[in-house]
């Protein structure tokens, strides 16, 4: 499939006539052919008047014909072919390993909000029927399901070309919610989002659905995004990257006259705790599988191991030889863009220069746009001193924080910012130290896992890939799992409604076959 460089507004391609701007090779920092021009204010509102037009008939297609859907863009995807791996290849810098993984999640994501779809339990119906005798007074009839919120704008993220950006989690949530999704390509990545996102406008004609289901538009500074967040057509934001970022759109949310939610998945560091019989055991073991998590994709995930806490002693000694010398014989490697390389090295630099701050290793140094991994150590009263030392450096880079004793383990954690994960490495000997610490890690983070890193999110139904400001907007939520879908939806009660005119989830008799409450119990069908 050819590359245009155009917008793609509902079944349309359209030139647009912003600024023009080029994807850039990451590896090389060459400009990478065709030239992307930007939308304009009339593209933004021409793809928002879509989806508000798409919206009603989209939410009330049938189940079965939404998770079709669903799927069709899943096959589209997969359809791209190598062509899809090769143009993200050049213009993130992701080896192919990685990104044909990170296609199977996407499709994976894909059909599994299909199956959420078929399933139907996300309507969340109950039926109360009304209770006429009712003493002192009656009960009227009241039914409850979920309906989507409205158009939602996607922002693509830098760091998953494809899991997390034109057809990524936040896409598929929307869209399984009855949701159209105006998205916004990240420069980073223009080619790839254009090619996905020709797959999903191929999917919204063969599935014969209304075309505003979904657009594309195309930027390389902020204007689209803006003027998509103060849209009033546009219901709710799903974005992954920045602090800055996800901030700034919270407030252009916040400061519409109609405001809006913002579902933003931001900065991470990920505390991992090292406790003592763990560490005494397998310390040099965890040391090297420390190594191996840090520099995952040149540690360009929001679930990078940042922070290591661990009581001094020969336990934690072993764990820094072994990752120091593990990291020492690490390959530098190629960094999504110039602009977060820059990050990355200044990150590192401001760490170094600091005096409370010791360097315990780097990796090999690499050449154009790559990020050499850190390691670092400080004590835990520099720590608690200096709260820039908490701040995340996005790339393979970790700070070691050097305890006296448990209860500083356990000062820290309360004092950092909300983290999307928190891992502890423990033996059966640590279950009390780790029991001690549950209820402060539950209050800061939306993962806690034991005895692994956090990098490498499963998608599934039981996953928590959200937690506390600043690591989401709203910690309520997840932007990874089935339990997505609930960012993009909305309860509506009915109350005393004919039969005639109620939503088919709400009929008597259960005609969707769905997992319902019916005055107050459970009825599942087909149980
Ligand atoms: N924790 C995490 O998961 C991640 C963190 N990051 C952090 O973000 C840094 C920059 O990376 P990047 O991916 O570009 O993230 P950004 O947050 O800078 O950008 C993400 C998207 O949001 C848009 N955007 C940013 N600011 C605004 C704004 N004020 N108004 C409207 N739209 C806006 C960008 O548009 P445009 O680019 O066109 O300006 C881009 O499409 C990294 O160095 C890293 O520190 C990045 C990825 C993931
Ligand atoms: O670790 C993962 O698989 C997902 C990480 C992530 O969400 C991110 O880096 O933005």
């Amino acid at each position: 499939m050819r590359i245009t460089g155009e917008n793609l507004i509902g079944a349309a391609s359209r030139r647009g006539e912003g600024e023009t701007f080029r994807a850039v090779e990451a590896a090389t920092g060459n400009s990478l052919e065709p030239a992307f021009a930007a939308a304009t204010p009339a593209d933004v509102d021409r793809a928002c008047a879509l989806a508000a037009e798409a919206f009603d008939p989209y939410r009330e297609t049938a189940l079965e014909d939404r998770a079709r859907f669903l799927e069709a863009v899943a096959e589209a995807i997969l359809a791209l072919g190598d062509e899809l791996i090769v143009r993200c290849m050049a213009e993130s810098g992701l080896p192919r390993a990685r990104l044909e993984g990170e296609r199977g999640r996407t499709v994976g994501q894909l059909k599994m909000f299909a199956g959420v779809v078929r399933d139907g339990g996300f309507l969340e119906a109950r039926v109360d029927p009304a209770q006429p005798e009712r003493k002192p007074l009656p009960r009227p009839d009241l039914r409850l399901r979920q309906i989507a919120v409205g158009p939602v704008a996607v922002f693509g993220a830098s760091n998953f070309p494809l899991a997390f950006s034109v057809a990524g989690g936040d896409t598929a949530s929307a869209l399984a919610a009855g949701c159209p999704v105006v998205a916004k390509a990240h420069p980073a990545h223009p080619g790839t989002s254009e090619l996905v996102g020709r797959a999903v406008q191929a999917a919204v004609k063969q599935c014969g659905l209304p075309e505003g289901v979904f657009s594309l538009l195309l930027d390389a500074g902020i204007p689209v995004g803006q003027a998509l967040v103060a849209d009033p057509r546009i219901a709710a934001v799903g974005f992954t990257g920045s602090r800055r970022g996800g901030v700034a759109l919270m407030q252009a949310a916040a400061a519409r006259p109609v405001p809006i939610p913002v579902y933003a998945e931001m900065s991470s560091i990920n505390p991992v705790v090292l406790l003592p019989a763990a560490l005494e055991a397998r310390g040099r073991d965890i040391g090297r599988a420390f190594a191996g998590s840090l520099t995952l994709g040149s540690g360009q995930f929001c679930t990078n191991p940042g922070l290591i806490l661990a009581v001094e002693g020969p336990g934690l000694d072993g764990f820094l030889d072994a990752a120091s010398a593990a990291l020492a014989e690490i390959q530098a490697a190629t960094m999504l863009t110039p602009g977060i390389h820059r990050a990355y090295c200044a990150g590192v630099a401001a760490l170094e220069a600091n005096p409370a701050v010791t360097t315990l290793a780097r990796g090999l140094a690499g050449g154009t746009n790559q990020g050499q991994a850190a390691l670092f150590s400080t004590t835990a009263q520099a720590f608690l001193a200096d709260h820039t030392l908490a701040e995340e450096v996005f790339g393979a880079a970790s700070l070691v924080v050097r305890c006296p004793d448990l209860a500083t383990i356990r000062a820290v954690l309360e004092r950092l910012e909300g983290q999307l994960t928190a891992a502890l490495h423990l033996d059966e000997a640590d279950h009390d130290a780790a029991r001690a610490l549950m209820p402060v890690l539950e209050r800061r983070v939306g993962r806690i896992l034991v005895n692994g890193f956090g990098t490498g999110v499963e998608v599934g139904h039981a996953m928590v890939h959200g937690g506390p400001y600043p690591a989401t907007s709203d910690g309520r939520t997840t932007s990874v799992g089935s339990l997505a879908i609930h960012r993009f939806l909305r309860p509506v009660s009915y109350q005393d409604l004919p039969e005639a005119l109620l939503p088919a989830a709400l009929r008597t008799g259960n005609p969707l076959k769905l997992w319902r409450r019916e005055d107050g119990k459970v009825v599942v069908p087909g149980a």
